[in-house]
């Protein structure tokens, strides 16, 4: 079993959470980036200081911590309330967040991860879309709570659309820019991991690799992600109120040739507290095929991927084949 976005609970890998191997901890740091300056200014000297910050970050850790202040202070706030909110709803209700495509609705009661549960909102920078989800909810409607969800979405969107562009044009594609944009919509999935209650360290979620094309993280002060180097080791996250951890999923891999590295990460959860968190995914549409530009492809690049549908993808990943490969993506379009 495992969830729709990158594939979080194993079916078989791990016999349980205590024997988890903890892999060593990297004294490095995430490199920490400064959004403040560039949101209205492409083109500008900052952006392209900025700019080029982005790309060295991607190609070598695929994850970057973010600051970013267009998201202010009180919407972040309300946005954990709302997250903590939306959990304390009975299981039935949860499970009410139902979705025609795998995995995109309620996620949670695995054994493998016991701490762990989270529930999708499709477009979520779309306030009918939000509202119509939170009347499965709360029937007599809660439009606090719709307001919440959608404007945090929306404002956090202006990050991702400004990373991607970054991207593209430090990789000499901006030509492609309105394709790119256009071939993906916002799902913002909300996490709940309860506290073990020990001091040990536990599995909140499994290791993986996102597999839409840019991920951005935003949490409450309960540590526990942490993103895997090239070099095999474990660099944890420390929150603070201030920042954000942006990664690069495999579609973006693919349509960059693997110019842009996705990182493996993971939760581990010790403790007595919950950590609540949220990720705004940009994911490709159905339909759209993800194929590396010729400009990307040449005789020191040859192509590596077939072009792919995300969906279809996604379900190959969620087959036996799928979840046992170490490289889904390589698995199931590498050249
Ligand atoms: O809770 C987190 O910070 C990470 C969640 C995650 O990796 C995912 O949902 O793909
Ligand atoms: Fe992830």
């Amino acid at each position: 079993m495992a969830s729709e976005w990158g594939g979080v609970v194993p079916s078989e890998p791990l016999a349980s959470s205590d024997s988890y191997n903890m892999g060593s901890i990297a004294q490095n740091k995430l490199p920490v980036i400064d959004f403040s300056e560039v949101a209205e200014k492409p083109g500008s000297p900052e952006w392209n200081k900025v700019k080029d910050q982005v790309k060295e970050a991607l190609v070598e850790y695929g994850c970057f911590e973010a600051t970013f202040n267009d998201v202010p202070m009180d919407s972040r706030k309300s946005l954990l309330g709302s997250i903590e909110e939306l959990f304390e709803l009975p299981l039935e209700t949860k499970m009410r967040n139902f979705s025609k495509k795998p995995y995109h609705g309620y996620v949670g009661q695995y054994p493998m991860v016991p701490l762990y549960e989270s529930m999708g909102i499709d477009d979520a920078d779309i306030y009918d879309k939000v509202d119509n989800l939170s009347k499965t909810f709360w029937p007599e409607g809660h439009p606090g709570f719709s307001k919440t969800i959608q404007s945090f979405a929306e404002r956090l969107s202006a990050l991702d659309q400004i990373i991607r562009r970054m991207i593209l044009e430090s990789l000499g594609l901006e030509k492609y820019l309105e394709e790119h944009m256009n071939s993906t919509n916002y799902l913002l999935r909300v996490m709940k991991y309860k506290g073990p209650k020990t001091s040990d360290t536990k599995l909140g979620l499994t290791s993986h690799t996102d597999k839409n094309i840019v991920t951005i993280l935003y949490q409450n002060e309960v540590e526990g992600l942490e993103v895997k180097t090239k070099d095999g080791d474990w660099i944890p996250f420390k929150p603070t109120p201030e920042s954000f951890v942006v990664m690069i999923g495999d579609s973006l891999l693919a349509w960059t040739n693997g110019r842009l590295h996705s990182p493996h990460h993971r939760v581990m959860m010790s403790g007595n507290d919950a950590r609540y968190s949220a990720g705004l995914f940009s994911v490709p549409k159905a339909g759209y095929f993800i194929k590396a530009p010729d400009e990307m492809v040449d005789d020191n690049h040859p192509l590596l991927f077939k072009p792919f549908d995300h969906v279809e993808f996604l379900g190959f990943y969620y087959t036996e084949a799928g979840q046992r490969s170490e490289n889904a993506l390589k698995a199931y379009c590498g050249i």
